[in-house]
C-alpha cells in the first residue's frame, strides 16, 4: 500500500500549461473523482476537471493515466496537465487534499522510483542534475549518467572483483589442496589493473564533479584597469558599477556565464592596490582570498602601464584599453569600447575552462558521494594487495565490492536516501 502524494511537477506559473503528478495506490480512484472515467493507459484525452465536494469546473485539462509498475515511480499515476495558473493549480491542490491525497516531499517521485527499481541511485541523481544543467556540457554529463553509464561502469568494477574473490576463498576453503598454479596471480593482477583504473576515474571524478558546478574565473587587476568594464561586456548586462574613479568595485561580483556550453562564473573584484580606506582596504582582501579559490585568474592592466608582470602566478594577462595604447608583446590586447580582442579572449578562455574541464566523455563519476566510494575501495584493494593472509584479502576484497555498489545503490542505501532526496526539488 503506497500512500498517494501529488506535486506540481512544472515551474510555478503563470504558465501556458502546468503538470501536476499525482502517484500511489489511490491515483486512479482519485482522479476519476476529479474527471469521470479515466482515459486507457498512456492514451491522453481531454477531461473536464471539477471539484468533487461542489461539483465546479476547475479547468479544462488534458489527462494521462499510467498504471502500475509501467509508470516513473513504479505504482500508479496520473498527470493532469492543465492551465498553469496558479489559482488553477490552488484550486486543484485544495480537491485533492480533499480527496487525501498528500503533498510530495522534495525528490519524492525519484525516491519511489530507486525503491522500486525503476532507476539506480545515480540515475536519480542524473535527474537532479539534468534539471539544474544550465550548460551543453552539463546536459551532456547528465545525460549520460541518465542512461546509466556509470551504473553499469561500477557494476563492472564490481564484477572484475568476483574472479580474484573467487581466487582468495578458494585458497580458504582448501588450504591444502593444490590449487592451480598461477590463481593467485590472476587475482593480483586483476586487483592491480582495478586498483589503476579507480585511481583514474577519481581524476576524472574530479573534472566531472566541476562540469557539475562550473569554474570560477577571478578578474583581477589595479583599479580602473577596466575590470567591471570586461564583466559587463562579457555577460552583455550592466551587473557591475564602470566609473573613472579608482576603487569603484569593493564587493566581488559573481556573474554566471555559457561559456561555448561550459558552466562559468566570472568575479569581479576590487582593485588591487595599498590603500588607506578601511572599506577598500576589505574589498582588496576579499578580492586576494577569490582569486586564490578562483581555478583560473584573468589579470588586467592599462595597455598603458602593462610592462610590469602580473603579480598572479598561472594568471592570463590581458592589457586593456588597447583604443588608447598597444598592448605590450605576449600580452592579449582588449578594448570593451571597440571590442577589438575581446573574440580572441573568450577563445583563450574557452580553451583554458575546457582544459580543466574536459573528460573523456566515458561515464565519469560526478558527486562527492561516487568519489567518495571509490576512494574507499581503491583503498580496501591497496590493502588486499598487502594481506597475508587469504582471510584479510577477502575481507578487503569485500569491502571494496561494496563501496563499488553504493554508488548504484546496491547496498548500503538507507543511510543515503534521506539526505539525497532531500536535496531535489519539489515535484521530481
Ligand atoms: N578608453 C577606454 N576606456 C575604458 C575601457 N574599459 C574601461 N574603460 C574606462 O576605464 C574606467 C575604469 O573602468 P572600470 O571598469 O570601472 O575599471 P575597474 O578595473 O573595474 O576599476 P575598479 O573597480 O575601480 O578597480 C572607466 O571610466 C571606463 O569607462 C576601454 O577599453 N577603453
Ligand atoms: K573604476
Ligand atoms: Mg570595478
Amino acid at each position: 500500500m503506497t500512500e498517494t502524494i501529488f506535486a506540481l511537477a512544472s515551474a510555478p506559473g503563470p504558465a501556458g500549461v502546468a503538470v501536476v503528478r499525482i502517484a500511489g495506490d489511490r491515483a486512479h480512484d482519485i482522479a476519476r473523482a476529479l474527471v469521470g472515467d479515466l482515459p486507457k493507459p498512456r492514451v491522453a484525452a481531454r477531461r473536464l476537471l471539477r471539484d468533487p465536494n461542489s461539483g465546479e469546473s476547475i479547468d479544462d485539462a488534458l489527462l494521462l493515466v499510467f498504471s502500475a509498475p509501467a509508470s516513473f515511480t513504479g505504482d500508479d499515476v496520473v498527470e493532469l496537465h492543465t492551465h498553469g495558473g496558479r489559482a488553477v493549480y490552488a484550486a486543484i491542490v485544495r480537491a485533492l487534499l480533499a480527496l487525501n491525497a498528500r503533498p510530495a516531499e522534495p525528490g519524492e517521485f525519484s525516491k519511489r522510483a530507486f525503491l522500486a527499481g525503476k532507476l539506480t541511485l545515480d540515475q536519480t541523481e542524473a535527474i537532479a542534475d539534468l534539471v539544474a544543467a544550465e550548460t551543453e556540457a552539463q546536459r551532456r554529463q547528465a545525460l549520460r549518467q541518465l542512461g546509466g553509464a556509470l551504473a553499469a561502469r561500477a557494476d563492472g568494477w564490481r564484477a572484475s572483483l568476483v574472479e580474484a574473490m573467487a581466487a582468495a576463498e578458494a585458497e580458504i576453503d582448501f588450504p591444502d589442496e593444490d590449487l592451480p598454479a598461477g590463481l593467485e596471480q590472476r587475482a593480483r593482477t586483476a586487483i592491480v589493473t582495478l586498483r589503476d583504473e579507480l585511481a583514474i576515474a577519481l581524476e576524472e571524478g574530479k573534472r566531472g564533479e566541476a562540469l557539475r558546478d562550473g569554474i570560477e574565473i577571478a578578474v583581477l587587476g589595479p583599479p580602473n584597469a577596466g575590470k567591471s568594464s570586461l564583466i559587463n561586456y562579457l555577460s552583455g548586462r550592466d551587473v557591475a558599477i564602470v566609473s573613472p574613479i579608482a576603487g569603484t568595485t569593493r564587493d566581488a561580483i559573481e556573474v554566471r556565464l555559457d561559456l561555448g556550453g561550459w558552466p562559468v562564473t566570472l568575479i569581479d573584484t576590487a582593485g588591487l592596490r595599498d590603500s588607506t580606506d578601511p572599506i577598500e582596504q576589505e574589498g582588496v582582501r576579499r578580492a586576494r582570498a577569490r582569486a586564490e579559490q578562483a581555478d583560473l585568474s584573468l589579470w588586467l592592466t592599462e595597455a598603458a602601464e602593462a610592462g610590469v608582470p602580473s603579480p598572479i602566478p598561472g594568471a592570463i594577462c590581458v592589457a586593456t584599453k588597447t583604443d588608447l595604447a598597444l598592448a605590450p608583446a605576449g600580452w592579449l590586447g582588449i578594448s570593451t569600447i571597440t571590442g577589438v580582442g575581446l573574440g580572441a579572449l573568450l577563445a583563450t578562455l574557452e580553451g583554458a575552462v575546457a582544459d580543466i574541464l574536459a573528460t573523456s566523455g566515458a561515464a565519469i563519476p560526478t558527486r562527492e558521494r561516487h568519489l567518495a566510494a571509490i576512494t574507499e575501495a581503491r583503498d580496501a584493494l591497496h590493502r588486499a594487495l598487502q594481506a597475508d593472509l587469504p582471510e584479510l584479502m577477502a575481507e578487503d576484497l569485500r569491502l571494496a565490492a561494496r563501496a563499488l555498489g553504493r554508488i548504484a545503490g546496491r547496498v548500503d542505501v538507507e543511510d543515503v536516501l534521506d539526505r539525497l532526496f532531500a536535496s531535489f526539488c519539489i515535484g521530481k
